[in-house]
């Protein structure tokens, strides 16, 4: 093991990674908080400002992801639609099989300059998580509660405020609704048999309501959908604990641009297209499985200085205080505030513990574990 990984392997780099991200999290969200009297003086102005805050925190993952863990992110797609990426408004339909597969989705966004702007249709239950959470009110991310009744006017609603977007922004859909487990994919199954639809053998049933009312309300706004596939090399099982270790992965991520025009506006059609969509990602799976390849050339897309650059500014930022703090500290020798420091440490170690709870899939939640109906 050289000196490098050895250094990525210690707690204490992850408890200052973690401190870092917690301390200057949270003064973005403190900054965000600030720029809401700019909402009714110029709504594109504090657009753009949470635009650039968000990316200061969602750029933190991306310099774990690719500077810290070295981990590389592998473009597979038509060169000829290379241009148009980041240069569009676009939906992007991605399978949910991995713990850190946002992360190389916002990797992805950051290469194609529209980190910043990202959104993604994402459940309630992560609003409540604090820095990320908290700043994906200000970024007007979409959040449903993946009950239809509730979500078809909420979830409208959300979307109808997208389109007078001021920058280009991608669009995250994870239609399978939840991360893939064993149990999820033979209870979707059934009810595929019971629609009559062929069985998946990678994806779970795609849940299409969702994707129907995207497409119905961004029409217009948004140029194409980004049909997107994610896998590993090597049959890895990454995982956020993994990269904080300085883990190296190797993601691939086939992506083939659809315009919106070619996909139907009725509910049925539009549903039935998307079952045909999922049929379509399960046999790149299939071929990435068999061969290590999916179909099409390699674009390259290298990982951009912007993440590492925000990261060490913002750790040289939060680190000097802490620095002067604990010196401070010792030199006061009072027993009572040390237990308090070492009380209140013990409290955020919790936290970020729970935090990096939300993305392991052995944790996930019990949605997809029965078969439910929408009326
Ligand atoms: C060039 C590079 C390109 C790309 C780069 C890649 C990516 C970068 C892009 C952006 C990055 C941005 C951000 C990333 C950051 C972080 C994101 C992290 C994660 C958050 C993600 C989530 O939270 S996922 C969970 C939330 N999202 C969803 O659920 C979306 C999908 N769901 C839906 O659309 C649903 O329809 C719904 C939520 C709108 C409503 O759900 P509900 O359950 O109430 O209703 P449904 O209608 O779906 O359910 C009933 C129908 O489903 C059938 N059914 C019942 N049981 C099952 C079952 N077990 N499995 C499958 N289907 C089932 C039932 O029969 C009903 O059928 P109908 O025929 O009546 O529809
Ligand atoms: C910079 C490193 C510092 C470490 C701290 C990072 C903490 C990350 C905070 C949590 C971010 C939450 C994103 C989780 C994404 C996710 O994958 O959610 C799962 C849902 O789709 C589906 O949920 P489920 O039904 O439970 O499968």
């Amino acid at each position: 093991m050289g000196l490098g990984e050895c250094l990525k392997s210690q707690v204490l780099c992850h408890v200052l990674i973690g401190y870092v991200f917690l301390a200057s999290g949270l003064l973005i969200n403190l900054l965000q908080l600030c720029t809401l009297p700019v909402w009714w003086l110029n709504k594109s102005l504090a657009r753009r400002i949470n635009c650039r805050l968000g990316y200061c925190i969602s750029s933190q993952s991306v310099a774990i992801l690719d500077w810290w863990s070295g981990t590389e992110c592998t473009l597979y797609t038509d060169p000829k639609m290379y241009p148009l990426y980041g240069n569009e408004n676009g939906i992007v339909v991605l399978n949910h099989q991995f713990e850190i597969d946002f992360m190389c989705g916002w990797s992805f966004c950051d290469r194609f300059g529209v980190l910043g702007s990202a959104k993604v249709l994402v459940k309630k239950e992560l609003a409540y998580v604090p820095v990320i959470g908290w700043m994906w009110y200000f970024l007007e991310i979409v959040f449903c509660k993946r009950k239809w009744e509730e979500d078809r006017i909420t979830v409208s609603q959300s979307l109808q405020k997208l389109r007078d977007y001021p920058e280009n922004f991608w669009f995250l859909l994870f239609c399978e609704g939840t991360r893939f487990t064993a149990k999820k994919h033979q209870i979707s199954m059934e009810v595929a048999e019971k629609k009559g639809l062929p069985k998946l053998k990678h994806h779970l049933l795609p849940r299409t309501k969702g994707f129907w009312l995207t497409i119905q309300n961004l029409r217009g706004t948004v140029a194409a959908v980004y049909d997107s596939t994610l896998n590993f090399r090597n049959n890895e099982s990454p995982s956020l604990s993994g990269i904080l270790s300085g883990k190296k992965y190797h993601a691939d991520l086939y992506v083939r641009r659809i315009p919106l025009e070619s996909i139907p506006e009725g509910e049925a059609e539009c549903a039935a297209w998307l079952h045909k969509l999922y049929q379509e990602k399960d046999g790149f799976q299939e071929q990435y499985i068999q061969t290590g390849r999916y179909p099409g050339p390699i674009v390259s897309t290298p990982r951009r200085l912007g993440p590492l650059i925000n990261w060490l500014c913002w750790s040289a930022l939060v680190l000097f205080p802490l620095g002067a703090f604990l010196v401070s500290l010792l030199s006061s020798g009072s027993t009572l505030t040390i237990l308090a420091s070492l009380a209140f440490c013990y409290g955020a170690s919790l936290l970020l513990r729970w935090m990096i709870g939300q993305t392991e899939i052995s944790r996930s939640s019990g949605y997809g574990n029965k078969v439910n109906s929408s009326s």
